[in-house]
């Protein structure tokens, strides 16, 4: 279903449920299976993301061959009680570490989406009390979308800048 919506269908944590159903890829973190055991079982095309709060985890995340990272929590969430917040500046810090394509992670909503994709460094957000906990689940999903692509990835001007590495 969701490859017919031309949505990539990615597990967390589990491996096998990945291989069963022929996902396109599964998303592990800092304690789950390592990169390097799941890029053998899974191979070369599927999508392999991983979870980096610092940035020691996201340059490993790299060289082992993740081909994405979720960073959080950006702000506070009831979703994962047991987490750290990192702030915009923890998810800056990760989305400078390396140059795999973050998704910001962790209390995002239309209220603090700009603030998120203004600094002009994820490449996108993952969402569930936003959407999960509205009253019209589509609705939310459509306004949240709307103010995503407002904030696209190079589309605002003022943003942070990374040209040497360093933000400005
Ligand atoms: C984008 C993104 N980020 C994180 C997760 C996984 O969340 P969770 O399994 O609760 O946490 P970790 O064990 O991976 O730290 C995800 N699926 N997507
Ligand atoms: C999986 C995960 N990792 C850090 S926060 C979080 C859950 C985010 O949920 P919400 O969008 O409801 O704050």
């Amino acid at each position: 279903m969701s490859r017919r919506a031309g949505v990539p269908l990615v597990i967390n944590d589990r491996i096998d449920i990945a291989l069963a159903t022929d996902a396109d890829g599964v998303h592990v973190g800092q304690s789950d299976m390592p990169v390097s055991i799941a890029r053998k079982l899974l191979g070369p095309d599927k999508i392999i993301g991983v979870s980096a709060k610092t940035p020691e985890q996201a340059k490993k995340a790299a060289e082992e061959g993740a081909d994405y990272l979720g960073s959080g929590a950006v702000y506070p969430t009831k979703t994962k009680v047991v987490t750290i917040n990192l702030g915009i500046d923890g998810l800056v810090k990760v989305c400078q570490s390396s140059s795999l394509p973050v998704v910001a992670i962790g209390g995002i909503s239309t209220e603090n989406l700009a603030e998120v994709m203004s600094t002009g460094l994820p490449s996108g957000v993952a969402i569930v009390s936003a959407v999960f906990d509205q009253p019209d689940v589509a609705d939310a999903t459509r306004k949240l979308r709307t103010a995503l692509e407002t904030y696209r990835r190079g589309e605002k001007s003022g943003g942070i800048r990374v040209d040497d590495g360093k933000a400005s």
